[in-house]
């Protein structure tokens, strides 16, 4: 039972460092409230030479990618569960995530030269395009299971003493018309900007870039996990652009999880 007890302090501590490096990323990313954001150094007088700047930005988020992507892979998950109990394991994912995360915000050096800047009505317009992209994001999560992706589900589970029922198939809401509904809103919050800098910029294209790739890696494993049934629904439904005006859609029978799907 203190073990039990253990994991899920772990689940709750790692679910905090996750809450509190996401609203740290909504001031980051937009140059809000927080101390140090995408644009504004610490020390405002001493901004980074530009290539010192790039290399330095491009190592800490090549760090993440790394992680969050090798951890996410079902080979990784079983070698790391013959050290940890399988309840702690998407805790110290979301953990490792969001302390790279946080490195990121405080290490990171703005490289203030301006791209583009927009103003009035247009300014406005992507500002809520901005906000409607966190909003999609978070709404997302809640979509696929807010509680499984952030380790919660696992140590309640572990809590009770009983067997964790496997990942299904969903396609709620925004799923049926994407497939991949919080990458699109993290892609909205990134891009749409009324003030881009050369710093935010490099951000912007680096994850994009990421997760253009990372969602090659979690197809194929949605593809082993489900099959044809995955693939029925990729020809069907377009990846992060939703289509407006589309083909007919037919229903879809939900397909039992096979053994060894991706969680
Ligand atoms: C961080 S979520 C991102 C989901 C999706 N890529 C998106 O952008 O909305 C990643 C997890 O969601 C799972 N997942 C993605 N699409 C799913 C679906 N349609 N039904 C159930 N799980 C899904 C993946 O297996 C993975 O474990």
């Amino acid at each position: 039972m203190v073990a039990r007890l253990a994991i899920l302090l772990y689940a709750i501590v790692s679910y905090g460092i996750f809450t509190a490096s996401f609203l740290y990323a909504l001031g980051f990313v937009g140059n809000y409230v927080v101390p140090k954001s995408i644009d504004t150094p610490i020390d405002v007088g001493a901004a980074a030479n530009p290539g010192e700047a790039i290399v330095v930005n491009l190592l800490l988020m090549s760090l993440f990618a790394v992680q969050h992507s090798v951890m996410a892979r079902a080979s990784f998950k079983r070698r790391l569960t013959q050290f940890l109990p399988a309840a702690c394991e998407r805790s110290t994912y979301v953990l490792l995530s969001s302390l790279i995360l946080l490195l990121l915000f405080w290490q990171w050096r703005p490289i203030p030269a301006p791209v583009w800047q927009v103003h009035g009505i247009a300014a406005w317009l992507l500002i809520g395009v901005h906000w409607l992209g966190w909003l999609i994001a978070f709404a997302s999560t809640h979509m696929i299971d807010h509680f499984d992706l952030f380790g919660l589900r696992q140590a309640l589970v572990a809590l009770r003493g009983t067997e964790m029922p496997g990942q299904s198939f969903k396609t709620p809401l925004l799923y049926k018309i994407v497939r991949h509904p919080l990458m699109l809103g993290f892609l909205l919050a990134f891009w749409a900007t009324p003030e881009m800098t050369a710093g935010h910029l490099l951000f912007a294209i680096a994850n994009t870039a990421y997760i253009l790739v990372a969602l090659q890696f979690e197809e194929r494993d949605l593809v082993a996990a489900f099959g044809a049934t995955y693939q029925e629904y990729r020809r069907r439904v377009p990846m992060l652009v939703p289509r407006l005006f589309g083909r007919r859609r037919t229903e879809q029978r939900p397909s039992p999880r096979p053994a060894g799907a991706p969680q």
